[in-house]
């Protein structure tokens, strides 16, 4: 496999699980050095032994937990280049007329400021060093809207926007930011749903099949990549066909 990554830092959100655990390893065996910043100290610990990587427990959604992660990684490896923006949570899978509220907006504490915190966090060093690559992880859902999962679609589609805003604002410092939308992928995440609505997803991609986190990661990996160079502000898509956007 080649090495695009040596000698680069990378952060990895919800590092320690699925989706985000596929980007840890292939940054890991692309040469770089990766923190696993994750709520669940103990599989952020499993994961790091495993890459050779730092594992840093944290909470996304406190500012103030964030920024002593980020100081904690910055010291360590001595700067920050890639982010990868992988922890989230569904939330309840119901209809608005019964989506309780302290349950929307912990979705939304989660998936859009706990996200939000992160891309802030890492923008100092970014800026410092003229070099930085964000990837932040929405969701097909962000696109199209699932009923039933309205907290979550709504709080994709924010990462969409907030994906887009940064990086034009960034665009002239050598930092992108860019935003990947998957299909469904079978990972833990999915003990959060009730079957109907696995089902549901899996009828709404015309390869018939969910997609795995290998396949994530390779896209991830590019938009992590120097090669991405040319490319912010954008969401790059990995739904089996199912985008028409
Ligand atoms: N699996 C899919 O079908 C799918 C498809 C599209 C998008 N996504 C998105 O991909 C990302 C990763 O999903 P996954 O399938 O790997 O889920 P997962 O549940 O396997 O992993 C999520 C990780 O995020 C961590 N996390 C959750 N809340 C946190 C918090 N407050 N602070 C720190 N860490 C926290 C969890 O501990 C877990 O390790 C999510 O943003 C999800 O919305 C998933
Ligand atoms: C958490 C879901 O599995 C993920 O976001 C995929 C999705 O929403 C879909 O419709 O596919």
């Amino acid at each position: 496999m080649q090495k695009r990554f040596k000698g680069r830092r990378a952060i990895v959100t919800g590092g320690a699980s699925g989706i985000g655990l596929a980007c840890a390893m292939r940054l890991a065996q692309e040469g770089a050095r990766v923190a696993i910043w994750d709520m669940n100290a103990d599989a952020a610990k499993t994961a790091a032994e495993k890459l050779g990587g730092l594992a840093v427990p944290v909470d996304i959604t406190s500012l103030e937990d964030v920024g002593r992660a980020a100081d904690e990684t910055k010291k360590a490896f001595g700067g920050i280049d890639i982010l990868v923006a992988s922890a989230g949570i569904t939330g309840p899978t119901v209809p608005v007329t019964e989506f309780p509220m302290n349950g929307f907006r912990q979705v939304f504490d989660v998936n859009l400021f706990g996200l939000v915190h992160c891309n802030k966090a890492v923008l100092p060093a970014m800026l410092e060093s003229g070099y930085g690559r964000i990837v932040n992880i929405a969701s097909i859902a962000g696109k199209e809207g699932n009923p039933n999962a309205s907290a979550y679609s709504a709080s994709k589609a924010a990462v969409i926007g907030f994906t887009k805003s940064l990086g034009k604002e960034l665009a002239t410092k050598n930092i992108t930011v860019n935003a990947v939308t998957p299909a469904a992928v079978r990972t833990p995440i999915f003990d959060q749903l009730p079957q109907s609505h696995i089902d549901f997803m899996l009828s709404k991609i015309p390869m018939g099949r969910f997609g795995t986190v290998e396949e994530i990661a390779a896209i991830v990996a590019f938009a992590a990549s120097e090669e991405s160079s040319f490319i912010t502000g954008q969401v790059l898509d990995a739904s089996g066909g199912r985008a028409t956007y």
